[in-house]
């Protein structure tokens, strides 16, 4: 069933198939020479298809030949013409009819009776065909008669022989009788029967005309026949079938010693044994398959019968053979032949020539079928792929799922941050909002920082740290300069934009100390080559005494400070121009010398990075970052006992510099910041690290009042302060990212009203001030955190410093909440089995446990040292250790924070930590260092590019 314009038409395909070739044996009777010489019959056809060898054979013969040979069919030498032709040649021959091509092959030697049985094959079979014929009168046939002689490998055309009567008929074509047999030449059986006498009588022509050389040629008579192919195209009358059927009578198989040995003959046996041998090696090779080379063009004879020996032909062979006893010989190599011929293999197909008319319908139909399997063959692949790309959108969604999880942890956990800093801003500086507003630059709601000419004419200062959250890409070179192991983008940044500062506000001019390093030098190199000038400095508290921060190693290249006029020690402002007082900066930056010269830089110790930009506008803003010089201020109480132990051993000056600050720094920051044993921390930096810098560091930290302090301005353990406004000056805090420019708060508000999941957003410290509900909240929050503190193995000095210092307070939800989401999160990460990356160390939770662990030792190294010998011994009593134990100071250490249930053992266990430690006043540790510190414990909680995405996303 085809389509062919949309029609279905139904057609009956010709079809061939797969056939042997059929073989049989026909023994003649003894001639009257053979009889005459009393030559005797070897052979005994014994069935219809056994023929055997009667005489016994020798016991060598016996291992050289066989005795019995079985074939299609096998013809006695009383078997009749007829019956061969019916039984061994009939259904090939008139294969042609349905427009199969066939053959029939007589082959044997010399007067075995080849002639004999193709003259009265052929003469059946076109009876049969005339029978046939007119029996189907409607298909119009055509026969076309052609008679060939190969001799001594020339073709010769018989019917076009001299003196042939066919040539004087006027459908005469050289070397073909074609006959249309219409209507008038069917009733004519006798011009039919002549056509055949006329074929005979050629052949005996050509026997005379070769002087009894008729049985050393092979002689070809071609009957094709045309016929219209309605039975197999319906009612298509144009196409025809066209197929032939060659009568072959091949010249005598004997050898070529039996030839004369005359040369002519010589050479005439040659050519004889060549068509036979080259026919021999073709059937040999086709009864093996038709694998190999088949040399159909070694003989002229086998290139004539090519589509009739394995090929697209029916064919029948009839080996004769005498029965002679003289001729066994060649009986067997007859019988070989037949043997091997009848494992060859043919293939018979239906010839259909087509009109144009049906060409193009089988074309269509062809067309049609291709494109149904193209359809089908689009459908099954498409299927496949999409069910590829369905699983591979699955596997994306559940992986956006989580990240957009981690995302909103993020987020909740950036405005948890940020409410907490406005909240402190606006509790402690009322005024704040109304100074917003009366900003002088409205159009530019982010503060920037203007040319010292633009400052001049300045009337107002307006200083905003701005939540960066490290997103620095709004020139794309910023990036690039910090390829380095910085990680500004781990944890949120303050912009400090300063605008320009007013004439008449004198108390506002900055006076910042400055001090530049080599890396400073180099990152602003970078800047300098990029379009957009982005100037990263170090900017420190303005505090003249900075220089004290200065080591050995960095002071020889320390630029000048410059305090324009102001003292050391003086109180001064953060907000207003920063200047510089730096020939190789001035000289490095004369391009933009105008930037330098507001700039004030502080030593890399204790650096945060200032960032200070040329913007579109013509604006700056400085940007406090988080560069490597402030990594070390990063770390966390624990990390710098952590630290400080890894170091043993090694170069103490190395470890002042990397545990320099936090959170000592942080307390110097703080004026309300005072250990009652802050000398003995300092102490065990000196001890740990005896460098004297960062003795003076530490010794400084109390002498030196911030100009922070002043304005109520704190730093947070991640390395950027935030300064609680007073009156005169105007802070308010943000978050932005620099790419997506800048935002009031009140959008950042109406989002958290949008987005009102976040608990923080949504709850107020009023909310818990003015609510019963806070003090449980608070225990249930307490209680949790604990747990996670245990959960996530963070240090102990964390959870000592975090206990200690929140206790009940409404203000403290902020703070409880972040760390309870903190804690949250870094408990997750670690139960997905996801690591953490903090200041470029890889975190686990077998990393985790490994850090508390070393805690646990460090801590215990300290108990002789801090306690008292009556002190310890109370406490092994207390808690269940014997005096005499093995390792029992590490046993009770072990024991600390151990049962999170017992809020006793939990306050008791944060007691002898802090002694331990040496900060047993935590409670004035400065509350916000937790809101905004990231990376407190071991751990930090959120990636660069996790939080920049979550930074991204919010707005
Ligand atoms: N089955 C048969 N019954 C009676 N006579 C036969 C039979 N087969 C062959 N003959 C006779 O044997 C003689 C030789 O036969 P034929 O000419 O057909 O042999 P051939 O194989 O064609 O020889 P060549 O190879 O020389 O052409 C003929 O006189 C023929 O009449």
């Amino acid at each position: 069933m085809v389509v062919v314009d949309g029609r279905e038409e139904e057609v009956q395909e010709p079809t061939g198939c797969e056939e042997r070739i059929f073989v049989s044996v026909r023994l003649r009777p003894l001639n009257d020479k053979e009889i005459d010489r009393h030559d005797v019959s070897d052979w005994e056809c014994i069935s219809d298809n056994t023929i055997i060898y009667r005489n016994g054979l020798s016991v060598s013969e016996k291992s050289m030949y066989p005795t019995s040979y079985t074939f299609d069919r096998v013809f006695s030498s009383k078997c009749p013409n007829r019956r061969v032709y019916e039984e061994g040649a009939k259904e090939i021959a008139l294969s042609v009819v349905r427009g199969i091509n066939s053959t029939i092959f007589a082959y044997g030697q010399t007067s075995s009776g080849k002639t004999y049985t193709m003259t009265g094959i052929t003469e059946y079979a076109m009876a049969d065909i005339y029978d046939y014929i007119q029996r189907h009168k409607e298909r119009e046939f055509i026969l076309k008669f052609s008679a060939m002689e190969i001799y001594n490998e020339s073709v010769r055309d018989l019917l076009s022989l001299e003196g042939s009567p066919l040539q004087l008929r006027d459908d005469h074509e050289r070397g073909t009788v074609v006959v249309k047999l219409t209507e008038e030449t069917l009733r004519d059986w006798n011009h039919f029967k002549e056509l055949l006498s006329i074929c005979e009588a050629q052949r005996q022509i050509g026997e005379t005309s070769l002087n009894e050389t008729s049985s050393r040629s092979h002689q070809i008579l071609r009957v094709t026949v045309e016929s219209s192919a309605r039975e197999f195209l319906g009612n298509d009358k144009s196409s025809t079938l066209v197929a032939s059927v060659n009568f072959v009578d091949l010249a005598g198989s004997e050898r070529a010693s039996q030839t004369s040995s005359a040369c002519a003959r010589l050479k005439e046996g040659c050519h004889i044994n060549r068509s036979l041998l080259t026919l021999g090696t073709v059937i040999r090779k086709l009864s093996k398959g038709k694998n190999g080379h088949i040399p159909y063009r070694d003989s002229k004879l086998t290139r004539i019968l090519q589509s009739s020996l394995g090929g697209n032909a029916r064919t029948a062979i009839i080996c004769t053979m005498s029965p002679a006893q003289s001729h066994v010989e060649q009986s067997r190599n007859t019988l070989l032949f037949a043997s091997c011929a009848k494992e060859v293999i043919t293939n018979g197909q239906v010839n259909l020539v087509l009109s144009d008319k049906a060409l193009v319908k089988q074309m269509q139909r062809e067309m049609a079928r291709l494109e149904n399997e193209l359809r089908i063959a689009r459908t099954r692949p498409t299927s496949s792929i999409s069910d590829a790309l369905l699983r591979e959108k699955d596997l994306e969604i559940e992986k956006l799922k989580k990240e957009v999880a981690i995302l909103i942890q993020q987020r909740d956990l950036a405005w948890s941050v940020v409410e907490g800093i406005r909240q402190t801003a606006n509790n402690e500086s009322p005024g704040a909002e109304k100074l917003v507003k009366v900003s002088s630059d409205s159009q530019y709601p982010k503060l920037r920082v203007r040319d010292r000419d633009s400052l001049d004419s300045a009337n107002s200062i307006i200083v905003r740290p701005v939540l960066s959250v490290g997103v620095r890409s709004r020139c794309p070179s910023d990036i690039q300069s910090f390829t380095s192991e910085e990680n500004f983008l781990q944890l949120p940044d303050f912009k400090l934009t300063i605008p320009r500062p007013s004439a008449s506000s004198p108390q506002l001019s900055p006076r910042f100390s400055v001090f530049v390093g080599s890396t400073l030098r180099q990152e602003e190199n970078n800047y300098e080559n990029s379009e957009t000038p982005c100037k990263e400095v170090r900017c420190i508290d303005p505090n003249s005494s900075m220089n004290r921060y200065l080591d050995s190693s960095f002071s020889e290249s320390r630029p000048k400070i410059h305090h324009d006029g102001s003292s050391p020690g003086e109180n001064t402002t953060i907000s207003g121009v920063i200047e510089v007082d730096n020939e190789d900066i001035s000289k490095q930056e004369s391009k933009s010398s105008d930037l330098n010269k507001n700039m004030v830089f502080e030593p890399p110790e204790k650096a945060y990075l200032c960032q200070l930009k040329h913007e579109p506008y013509g604006c700056r803003s400085l940007r406090f970052t988080r560069s490597r010089s402030c990594k070390a201020s990063l770390m966390t109480v624990s990390q710098w006992i952590e630290k400080a132990e890894e170091n043993d051993g090694t170069s103490p000056v190395q470890n002042a510099k990397d545990f320099t600050e936090r959170p000592y720094n942080f307390h110097r920051k703080s004026s309300a910041l005072k250990f009652d044993h802050q000398g003995e921390a300092e102490e065990f930096i000196r001890n740990e690290s005896p460098n004297s810098s960062t003795s003076a560091t530490v010794n400084e930290l109390n002498a030196v009042k911030s100009p922070l302090e002043s304005q109520s301005s704190f730093t947070s353990a991640a390395g950027w302060s935030v300064r609680v406004p007073t009156p005169g000056n105007q802070i308010s805090t943000d978050f932005h990212t620099s790419t997506r420019g800048t935002e009031e708060m009140s959008s950042n508000h109406k989002y958290d009203n949008q987005h009102g999941d976040s608990p923080v957003t949504n709850a107020t410290p009023e909310t818990y001030g003015s609510s019963s509900a806070w003090p449980s909240e608070f225990k249930r929050l307490q209680k949790e955190i604990i747990e996670l503190w245990r959960d996530c193995n963070v240090s102990l000095v964390h959870r000592t410093y975090f206990f200690l210092l929140f206790k009940g307070d409404p203000k403290d939800y902020i703070y409880m909440e972040v760390e309870h989401r903190r804690l949250s999160f870094m408990k997750n990460t670690f139960t997905d089995g996801h690591k953490m990356v903090e200041n470029g160390r890889v975190l686990t939770r077998a990393s985790s446990e490994k850090a508390l662990r070393r805690e646990r030792q460090k801590l215990c190294q300290r108990i002789s040292k801090k306690l008292s010998k009556v002190e310890i011994e109370n406490l092994f009593r207390k808690w269940g250790i014997e005096l005499n134990a093995k390792q029992r100071r590490l046993k009770l250490v072990n024991l600390l924070w151990s049962d999170c249930n017992d809020m006793e053992h939990i306050a008791e266990s944060a007691a002898i930590v802090a002694k331990l430690a040496g900060f047993e006043n935590p409670e004035k540790t400065f509350k916000e260092m937790f809101g905004l510190n990231f990376t407190l414990g071991q751990h930090t909680p959120m990636r660069h590019n996790t939080l920049k995405r979550s930074v991204l996303s919010m707005l």
